[in-house]
């Protein structure tokens, strides 16, 4: 096959950051993607519908002319998030999800939640008007291994979260163990999880063996091989569970390459081509679009894209970084390195 033509795909978990940063990184998106999930972890965080209300205004001026990618705005989850916050966003039409960081588990999650507990009646309200909740899926407690914290989530909050509130939609955001996959499997249609394209292609190896790749460190962190594998099955399975979230996450070259290196993987410019390489690699680029574009928008509820996308099979190389915000630059993965698959414009 040499040309693949999708519905066009959408991006149900990105990181857009704010200021001069969105004239870099929103045309990178919207060149591919339909609508994304705009992840709401700004300092500080967007908390309110008015904040996102702004933020949205923001992105959408930053689209290339001519573009009408849509973002999908969040909220971020906070300790003392009230039940009208939640009923004035899903009021607003803008707001499409609610997303929970534990607080401390990744960039930008100071403000998170320090116990569940404390936003039941928040998280009720979701349930009643339908708002799925997005989570990061990992604890934070010092004590468990930074390679074991996605699992013991699953147990420890995830499993008493779904026992509470039965009906609440979920997504297990950006799933890195064959413990999360079989749990979203084997889980009510109401759960749901996003797979990231560095996840499906890489493993814990490609970030730490002949030298540190800090370009591959990103939250939760990259796993042994036999759950790359997992996953790569769980995305190419059919299930309507799974569906594409890049999780692209833009750093600055310098904060990335550094003694303390952010976490997070900017996969935006390439990301259908990085995904396409992935289900070819399994065999499974029939199951691409399935994953990509329809998924996604089944299980929020909205209509899939009307519009189309062509990859076609060509080798070409990303370039080694791209301008970032005044005065930085960025490293995409796999800056350097060819890929097999380009979208035509
Ligand atoms: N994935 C990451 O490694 N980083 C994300 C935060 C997140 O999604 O956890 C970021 O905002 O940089
Ligand atoms: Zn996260
Ligand atoms: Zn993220």
């Amino acid at each position: 096959m040499n040309a693949i033509t999708l519905t066009r795909p959408d991006d149900w978990h990105l990181h857009l950051r704010d200021g001069d940063a969105l004239q870099a990184v929103v045309p990178a998106t919207a060149r591919q993607m339909g609508r994304a999930i705009i992840m709401p972890n700004l300092k500080p965080p967007v908390t309110t519908t008015d904040q996102a209300q702004a933020y949205r205004e923001r992105i959408l001026a930053a689209r290339p002319q001519g573009s009408d990618f849509e973002p999908l705005m969040t909220l971020y989850l906070t300790d003392d998030t009230p039940a009208s916050e939640i009923e004035r966003a899903h009021a607003s039409g803008m707001i499409h999800a609610v997303k929970l960081y534990p607080a401390g588990a990744t960039t930008n999650s100071a403000s998170g939640v320090t116990d569940l507990a404390h936003c039941d009646e928040a998280i009720e309200a979701m349930a009643r008007v339908g708002m799925p909740l997005l989570v990061h899926g990992e604890v934070t407690d010092s004590e468990i291994d930074i390679f074991d914290r996605e699992a013991v989530f699953i147990e420890r909050v995830m499993k008493p979260l779904l026992e509470r509130h039965p009906t609440l939609k979920v997504v297990f955001e950006h799933i890195t163990t064959a413990d999360a996959a079989d749990f979203v499997s084997q889980a009510p249609a109401n759960v749901g999880a996003t797979i990231t394209a560095h996840h499906l292609l890489f493993n814990r190896n490609h970030m730490l063996v002949g030298g540190i790749r800090p370009h591959y460190y990103c939250l939760p962190i990259l796993k042994r091989e036999r759950h790359r594998e997992a996953l790569l099955a769980a995305a190419t399975s059919g299930s309507g569970k799974f569906f594409l979230g890049t999780d692209s996450a833009p750093h600055a070259q310098g904060d990335k390459e550094s003694a303390c290196g952010c976490a997070g993987a900017y996969t935006a410019p390439a990301a259908i081509e990085l995904y396409a390489m992935a289900f070819e690699q399994a065999g499974a680029l029939d199951r691409l679009e399935g994953f990509a574009s329809h998924h996604g928008p089944d299980f929020y509820g909205l209509p899939r894209n009307a519009d189309t996308v062509t990859l076609v099979r060509e080798t070409w190389e990303l370039p080694q970084s791209l301008p970032y915000v005044p005065g930085q630059r960025i490293v995409p993965l796999k800056a350097g390195e060819s890929l097999d698959w380009k979208l035509r414009d």
